[in-house]
């Protein structure tokens, strides 16, 4: 049979058609994953509490399996609970499933679409992701390295000189996570802050008691975090609701004031960075840099939103200002969670502790502290950081993702437009990658040749945990979070005796329960809530050691033209 050009042609449109409509119908006939039975309208929205929803989601998951769909009014969650699942749709797929379900209030209103954490996935955040990794890349971050030296040293003068101090004050936590700032979570707060700053904008968090801006920072995150949590406002998961005019709709004044506040705040820290590049007084950060790049490029000013339209794509300045608050709000306070879980973990488990200090005595010894160069000869330290992470990730849920086209998976339709959360929490408490996933057990990453292998980056075969999230989204600041971790642990353990409050009438310690949900926040990160620590040092020979050493750190300060600490 002769079949000419045109018929071709024509046939192959045909074929072509009938396969897409056989997919899109073979797509469309897929069911939706099991889940419990909502509401109409409301869906499964008052079936759990959605400021810390995950002990719920892992109950669904043993019971659905490893993936589950809700409802949050119109919003449907789907739910990855395996290792296999959130790897394949969150990495393999990640074409797909890289965007975000950016909340209404927490990404339109608060942060006029500018946060780079929440942005859709597009070009506007292609640009952010790109000068963000410019900074924090494997090589980039190393810069940092110097920094992280010199405010960890500056760190255990802190907690030498706290010694016991939120042992014998009594100390409340704010009600939405406030911390007094003579409480020894201040003290690694303002380290993993004052980092971030440097490294933002070029300039220290100096002082612990009375420091504006460590309060404001930490005043601004912990409100954001609320806001932004999904199911906070009913605004979020109902679409409609967006109509109402103002006198309904409280959380628009709400936002837009918390907008204000933001930029009260971020934006002062931004012009201070603009007139320091102008007038060449110092402070050499990420801002001061872009801004520095952008004028050479002929644009001194470029207010507004956005990115310019040509293909170099400069940041217009309320978006570098808001890549500079993603930064600074997505390294300080996970940073500063992970350390604060290690310490809760490691006094939970006296033997695991007792082995880490063996092992710091015979690998660095009395007289010195221990630096970069010993990261490969501390496996079991390597290796109780790495359990601490997994037993208590600082985002259990991560950060939702969003699928922007109809996707199938083991015969369930993901449909487009679902939010989709990998489930760090329950992938962690998995008993068979994890057997006694609830147990402290550091010797399951313990590598006892010594080769130091973190083993958290996007290699899906290649993981010991979850905590920095998948594919394209994956946490940019992976390898300053681990070095700050390193450096900051590995000194802590090297120069103090830390212990719990012990119970004056049994004696006994008076630590947290790491199993009881309520030892922590609720929010996006889930950090342990305050409680009380001592810290004494291993001996005479280490305090000394502390004290001039951070003596010496006063005089690099100054001949890097920054402020020295005030105590
Ligand atoms: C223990 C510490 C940290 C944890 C647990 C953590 C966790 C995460 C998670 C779960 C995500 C979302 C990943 C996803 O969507 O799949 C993320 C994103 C991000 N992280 Fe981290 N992070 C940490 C430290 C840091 C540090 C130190 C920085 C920077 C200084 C940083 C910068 C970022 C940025 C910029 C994103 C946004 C990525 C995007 O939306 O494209 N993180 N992080």
């Amino acid at each position: 049979m002769d079949i000419s050009t045109n018929e071709l042609a024509a046939l192959t449109v045909v074929l072509l058609a009938t396969g897409m409509l056989f997919y899109a119908n073979s797509t469309r006939r897929a069911p939706l994953p099991p889940g419990p039975r909502g509401l109409p309208l409301l869906g499964n929205l008052f079936q759990f509490d959605v400021m810390r929803p995950y002990p719920q989601y892992l109950k669904w998951a043993q019971k659905y399996g490893p993936v589950f769909s809700v409802k949050l009014g119109g919003q449907r969650i789907i739910v990855l609970n395996s290792s296999e699942a959130a790897d394949e749709l969150l990495a393999t797929r990640s074409k797909l499933y890289s965007s975000r379900e950016s909340p209404h209030v927490g990404f339109d209103l608060v942060s006029d679409q500018q946060r780079m954490l929440f942005m859709p996935y597009g070009r506007e955040w292609k640009i952010a992701r790109k000068n963000v990794h410019s900074l924090l890349g494997p090589g980039p971050s190393k810069q940092m390295g110097k920094t992280q030296d010199l405010e960890s040293r500056v760190m255990l003068h802190d907690l030498l000189c706290h010694g016991e101090t939120s042992i014998t004050e009594e100390f409340v936590e704010g009600p939405r996570g406030e911390v007094p700032e003579r409480h020894w979570f201040s003290v690694v707060r303002r380290y993993t802050t004052s980092v971030v700053m440097m490294l933002v904008y070029g300039r220290r968090i100096h002082r612990i008691v009375g420091d504006p801006e460590l309060h404001k920072v930490y005043d601004l995150m912990s409100n954001f975090t609320h806001v932004s949590q999904p199911g906070r406002y009913m605004v979020d998961a109902l679409p409609v609701l967006r109509w109402l005019p103002d006198m309904l709709a409280p959380w628009r004044a709400e936002g837009r004031k918390t907008h204000k506040r933001e930029m009260d705040f971020w934006g002062k820290l931004f012009s201070d960075s603009r007139t320091a590049f102008l007038n060449g007084t110092g402070l050499n950060g990420f801002v001061q840099s872009y801004l520095r790049a952008r004028t050479e490029a002929g644009l001194e000013d470029l207010p507004g939103n956005g990115a310019t339209e040509d293909a170099a794509g400069w940041m217009r300045d309320k978006l570098i200002t808001y890549t500079a608050v993603t930064i600074v709000e997505a390294g300080s306070d996970t940073t500063s969670t992970a350390v604060f879980s290690f310490v809760l973990l490691m006094l939970s488990n006296p033997d695991a502790l007792q082995r880490a200090k063996e092992e710091m005595d015979a690998v660095v010894g009395s007289s010195r502290m221990p630096d970069w160069e010993d990261e490969d000869k501390l496996p079991w330290l390597t290796a109780c950081i790495k359990e601490t992470l997994r037993r208590a990730p600082p985002a259990p849920l991560g950060i939702p993702h969003k699928v922007d086209e109809d996707d199938v998976y083991n015969g369930y339709l993901i449909p487009k437009g679902s939010t989709v959360i990998g489930n760090i929490w329950a992938i962690h408490m998995d008993p068979v990658r994890y057997p006694d996933p609830t147990a402290f057990k550091p010797e399951r990453f313990y590598n006892p040749d010594g080769k130091l292998n973190w083993a958290s980056g996007p290699d899906t075969h290649n993981r010991d945990h979850y905590i920095f999230g998948w594919g394209r989204r994956f946490c940019s600041g992976k390898y300053l979070a681990e070095a700050s971790m390193f450096i900051v642990l590995s000194r802590l353990i090297w120069g103090f005796d830390f212990y719990a409050a012990s119970d004056p009438q049994t004696g006994k310690a008076r630590l947290p329960d790491v199993n009881d949900v309520d030892t922590f926040t609720d929010g996006l990160v889930t950090a342990p809530k305050i409680y009380p620590v001592g810290f004494k040092p291993r001996s005479e020979k280490h305090a000394e050691m502390i004290k001039a050493s951070y003596r010496e750190v006063q005089n690099d300060w100054q001949s890097m033209g920054l402020a020295g600490d005030e105590r």
